[in-house]
């Protein structure tokens, strides 16, 4: 049981959160604060929150769950000025895409992470943000990801996972290091190729003509390039090395398939395209399992 939560920076994370706890009466009041009244105001209105502020220390006071929910870069600030108003019961967690980044903020920040703030990551969300988007079931039988550091607490650790559980997901740990490579693969990577896919095909000719005639496969693939640019931003920037190495391992891969379809080369082209297929329908199809399966969305 949460008695006090406060969520700082109310969008479809903190909110979803916030909606599923409620509904499994496991937090006694909820709070929350950020830049600006407008998401708070609509918070309270929706029954998300129960209570805001726009001050910080009042709204983290005799807390004993904190909820960082900004954008990534931002939290590494919030993580700062959360600094002299922490509290011997209060645990703190956040969700920021990249955890690399946070971490390395907290050191420079405290010198050794705190052992009450556990980093956390839920794979679950949307396209769509604001508390307006917020969904009671968004976690539920997705997987979040924590990044405990051989500083944090157990207690800690054990708090916000069962909190997550609460909200229907299922808590894997991994280091920070690999949870950053993983991501950069799965999420971050397919995230810059449709931006880019659809950036490119709208800086090209006539933008209308090629969505009118967009097949369902259009619309999959670029779903997320509706993605919030300044939220995409951050991650960019934050997971950078990561997404970088992603980024060339892939222009090199699509090199292959452009020789091959240039010259011609039906084994090759073919391969590729069954590989593929075959990577994807055994896993999302649930043909099979590998033993190391740690990730889910
Ligand atoms: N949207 C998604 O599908 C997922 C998002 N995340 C991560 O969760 C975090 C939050 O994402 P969402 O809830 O989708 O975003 P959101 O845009 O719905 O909510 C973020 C909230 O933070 C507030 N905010 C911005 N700057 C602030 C500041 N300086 N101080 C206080 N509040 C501030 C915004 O006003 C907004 O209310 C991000 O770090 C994102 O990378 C993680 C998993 C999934
Ligand atoms: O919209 C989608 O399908 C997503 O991929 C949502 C998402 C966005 C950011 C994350 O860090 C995790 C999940």
């Amino acid at each position: 049981m949460i008695n006090k939560l406060t969520i700082i920076g109310l969008g479809l994370m903190g909110g979803s959160l916030a909606q599923a706890l409620k509904q499994q009466q496991a937090v006694g009041e909820v709070w929350a604060t950020g830049r600006r009244s407008a998401s708070l105001e609509k918070g309270q209105a929706l029954g998300v929150i129960d209570h805001w502020t726009l001050d910080l220390a009042e709204a983290v006071k005799g807390a004993d769950m904190v909820l960082v929910a900004t954008p990534t870069l931002v939290a590494e600030q919030v993580l700062s000025d959360l600094a002299p108003l922490l509290e011997p019961q209060m645990v703190v967690t956040d969700v920021a895409s990249v955890k690399g980044n946070i971490r390395d903020a907290a050191e420079r920040v405290f010198g050794e992470v705190p052992a009450n703030i556990v980093l956390g990551h839920p794979i679950a969300g949307s396209e769509q943000s604001g508390v307006e988007a917020a969904k009671v079931d968004l976690f539920r039988d997705h997987r979040v990801i924590l990044t405990p550091l051989p500083s944090t607490s157990e207690a800690a650790l054990n708090k916000v996972r069962a909190m997550w559980e609460t909200a229907g997901a299922e808590v894997v740990a991994m280091s920070v290091e690999h949870h950053d490579v993983v991501l950069a693969a799965t999420s971050h990577l397919p995230h810059v190729l449709a931006y880019t896919l659809v950036d490119a095909l709208a800086a090209n000719g006539d933008a209308a003509e090629i969505f009118r005639f967009a097949a369902g496969g259009f619309r999959d693939f670029t779903r997320i390039a509706s993605s919030d640019p300044k939220m995409w931003h951050d991650i960019a920037l934050a997971n950078r090395d990561a997404i970088l190495q992603g980024i060339d391992d892939f222009t090199a891969h699509l090199a292959g398939v452009r020789a091959a379809i240039a010259d011609g080369d039906s084994e090759a082209i073919t391969t590729v395209f069954t590989r593929a297929k075959a990577a994807r329908d055994q896993h999302f199809l649930g043909q099979y399992r590998p033993a190391n399966r740690n990730d889910k969305s």
